[in-house]
């Protein structure tokens, strides 16, 4: 152990924290300690150690209050997409525990949690770090921080957010060849490649999208309230909307999925009679506080109907680099990258807490 370890508080092993992927895995760091594993950073201990699982878990005031006691400086890293237990950073980082995290639920929430996060922070002197949030492991929260922190003007931003709804359409829509795939059964795949959230619905409806529009937005300087005060496009059929949000609700709605795949087809269909094919896209502009998400046609010679897999593509308008955008394109989703993400934040975080 090194000189000066930092403990870290785990919550949540599922795709992106699998017990076969240490955190840090290929990182020359060490010394770090898992608050409850044994050996550090043994995901299966950790998920078979009752404490730590969902059901034996501590709450969170406590969490915070034996991860403040730790002899040494802490981490929370948080790998659920719980709203609940992001409502509580503040309470983690008011004492003095820093946050990493791919949960997008605290950052897109209610401007006043935002808000809150943030003067935690600074009151505790702890940081936090959220890369994954938007495009999982790619640069996209940092190389938006650094434009605006080096005095940086954002106009815009677009582009596509959504790895599972980039895999959708590049696969049952592909911008060259055809596809026979039903649309239903790339959702199982999407799901299946863990790209989708917990709860694949919030992918389809829009919400994921919005989510991350609104980290972005508020990181460019727009105060946006909620993920919900902007339009946002669903493609959740009418009749499987009020299908119960509980796991039972999540395989009523892949069951019945296939009824509706026909709707889909339609609008496949529709953007091809025009030469065109259909992509799930977002935009933010800073002038006119505009945030759009929802589907729009492309050529099929455009850089967006090119993606392949679950590729997304973020474009940053700016004063600096006037029209030709600063781009950042490639997988955005998956356990593999996402978890990346997560450890390029620990990493940060460890180099700058003292
Ligand atoms: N997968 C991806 O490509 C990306 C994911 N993310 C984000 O990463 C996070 C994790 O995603 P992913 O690993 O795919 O999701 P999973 O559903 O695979 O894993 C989440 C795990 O957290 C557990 N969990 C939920 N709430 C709690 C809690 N309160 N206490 C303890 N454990 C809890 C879940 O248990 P149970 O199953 O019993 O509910 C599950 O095992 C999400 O916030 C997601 O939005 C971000 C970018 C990309
Ligand atoms: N479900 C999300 C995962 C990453 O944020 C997506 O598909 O983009
Ligand atoms: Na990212």
């Amino acid at each position: 152990m090194s000189a000066n370890p930092i403990y870290l508080g785990v919550v949540g092993v599922g795709g992106v924290a699998r017990p076969s992927r240490p955190l840090l895995a290929d990182s020359p760091r060490s010394g770090t300690g898992l608050f409850a594993g044994d050996p550090p950073g043994d995901w299966a201990t950790a998920s078979a150690t009752p404490s730590l699982n969902k059901t034996g878990a501590l709450p969170a005031e406590e969490m915070a209050t034996y991860l403040a006691s730790a002899p040494g400086r802490a981490i929370l890293v948080d790998n659920t997409s719980d709203i609940n237990l992001a409502r509580s950073y503040p309470t983690f980082l008011k004492k003095g525990i820093s946050v990493v995290t791919p949960n997008k639920k605290g950052f897109s929430d209610d401007l006043s949690l935002w808000k809150e996060i943030f003067s935690s922070a600074a009151q505790g002197k702890a940081l936090v770090y959220h890369e994954s949030t938007v495009g999982a492991g790619l640069p996209v929260l940092s190389t938006l921080k650094d434009l605006v922190a080096t005095g940086d003007k954002v106009t815009r931003i677009e582009g596509v957010f959504s790895g599972t709804l980039s895999f959708l359409f590049n696969t049952f829509a592909p911008a060259s060849g055809s596809s026979n795939a039903q649309w239903s059964a790339v959702v199982t795949q999407a799901k299946e490649l863990g790209y989708t959230e917990p709860d694949p619905r919030d992918d389809l409806n829009g919400m994921d999208v919005a989510r991350k529009l609104t980290i972005l937005a508020r990181l460019a300087g727009l105060e946006v309230s909620r993920p919900d005060s902007f339009p946002i496009e669903s493609l959740i059929p009418a009749e499987l909307a009020s299908l119960p949000s509980s796991a039972d609700g999540i395989s009523q709605f892949m069951t019945r999925l296939p009824e509706f795949d026909a709707q889909m087809a339609n609008i496949k269909d529709a953007a091809e009679k025009e030469g065109k094919v259909v992509r799930y896209v977002g935009s933010i502009d800073v002038a006119s506080k505009a945030v759009k998400v929802g589907l729009q046609y492309f050529d099929k010679d455009s850089a967006i109907a090119g993606l392949k897999g679950s590729d997304n593509i973020i474009s940053f308008y700016t004063k600096r680099y006037g029209a030709n955008p600063v781009i950042v394109q490639g997988a955005g989703a998956g356990g593999e990258v996402t978890a990346m993400g997560v450890s390029t934040d620990l990493l940060k975080v460890m180099e700058r807490l003292h």
